[in-house]
């Protein structure tokens, strides 16, 4: 059955109704949620909001081959939490705009609405509201996330400072693997439940990696309130692309120490079958979602302590310098390389 055999107002109640209850609806601060002209929400007094969109799209975001509809829904949920993260916030409303063809099953798009909710409700989000139209293109959602932190809290991009440790709180590069490993076998992703059940042990991290990306918030709130955290980052277009990010917005410069990098077994594996350079996927793959950041020297040990009594990980990748401009790569050998400002870019390439 197409989204066409429903009106717009039953579609809407079949894919949002009963999946958040009324009392978590409440909790998380929504006075007046799906139904009316727009949501009325509690705000925290003293509190500064963090509001974040982002936007997933057939072929560009996702193939057949690539995500069941249940991940295109988790992953266009926890990318634009992932925002939120990224700026040591916590995320707590949702907005969700849906645009499909007339044709499109209305079993698919409640299949990503599940995939979207498991998302919201793991990280406490209420979805307060959003649009559905058809199109004549595609499937595209987007998810444009509402958050918060302490007044004056949030971490940003540009305040990276000379001296800095540089940390990333996971692996890199296991996304872009799990895509090249997804687009090189060709069959629907809706048929390969067999790699989900656990039978391909060894792959299974590259392909929850892109399919299921977990965003940070648990790291993000604990750098907020360490207060060492000088710049944040969420890894959406890869390594490279973020280092460059917070260089240029603090003018500062960057070095990577390509040994410190943490690439998965998987990854590794992955690559050499493909005869692929491992480091590459990490630098300019992406959508990792993990976040990259800077601390103040003298801090990182406490830093790290702080995250391994939290049971995550925080590697210490590199340091910031002094020389805007300048984001570079330590070998492994010694040599020291400038880093290409290359990464995902939707308009290049
Ligand atoms: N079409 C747009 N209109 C207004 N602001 C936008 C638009 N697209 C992106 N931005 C803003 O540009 C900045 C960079 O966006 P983006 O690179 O997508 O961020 P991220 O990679 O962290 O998701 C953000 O502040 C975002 O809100
Ligand atoms: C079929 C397919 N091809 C390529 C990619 C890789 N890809 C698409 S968008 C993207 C970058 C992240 O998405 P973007 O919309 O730029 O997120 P943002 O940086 O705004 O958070 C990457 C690595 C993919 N996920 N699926
Ligand atoms: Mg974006
Ligand atoms: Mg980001
Ligand atoms: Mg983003």
């Amino acid at each position: 059955m197409g989204t066409e055999a429903l009106d717009e107002f039953s579609l809407i109640r079949l894919l949002t109704g009963g999946r958040q209850s009324p009392a978590f609806q409440r909790a998380g601060g929504v006075v007046t949620g799906i139904g009316d002209d727009a949501a009325v929400v509690e705000v925290t007094a003293g509190r500064q909001l963090i509001l974040t969109c982002d936007t997933m799209t057939d072929t560009t975001h996702f193939t057949p081959v690539t995500m069941r509809d249940r991940d295109i829904g988790f992953k266009a949920m926890a990318s634009a939490v992932s925002d939120v993260a990224a700026m040591g916030g916590t995320p707590r409303f949702a907005l969700v705009s849906l645009s499909m063809p007339r044709s499109y099953p209305v079993e698919r798009v409640h299949s990503l609405y599940e995939g979207l909710y498991d998302c919201a409700n793991r990280f406490g989000v209420v979805v307060a509201g959003g649009d559905t139209t058809s199109s004549s293109g595609g499937l595209t959602v987007s998810v444009s996330v509402i958050g918060e932190t302490e007044a004056g809290g949030a971490l940003l991009r540009s305040t990276a400072v000379p001296g800095d440790v540089v940390f990333v709180t996971g692996e890199l590069g296991n996304s872009a693997a799990g895509l090249d490993w997804l687009l090189s076998r060709r069959a629907p992703a809706s048929s390969w439940e067999d790699v989900w059940a656990g039978a391909d042990v060894e792959l299974r991290p590259l392909i929850e990696a892109h399919c299921r990306p977990l965003p940070r918030i648990e790291a993000g709130e604990l750098l907020r309130q360490s207060a060492w955290c000088h710049a944040l980052n969420d890894v959406s277009d890869g390594l490279a692309s973020e280092a460059w990010e917070i260089a240029e917005a603090s003018g500062v410069g960057m070095d990577l120490l390509e040994e410190r990098i943490p690439l998965s077994d998987a990854l590794c594996r992955h690559a050499a079958a493909a005869g692929k350079e491992p480091l590459d996927y990490a630098l300019f793959g992406g959508e990792d979602y993990e976040l990259l950041g800077t601390a103040p020297a003298e801090h990182a040990p406490a830093l790290q302590m702080k995250f391994k009594d939290a049971g995550m990980p925080l590697y210490l990748i590199g340091v910031v310098t002094a020389e805007a401009g300048s984001v570079r790569l330590i070998r492994s050998g010694g040599d020291t390389v400038p880093l290409e400002k290359k990464g995902y870019n939707h308009f290049a390439g």
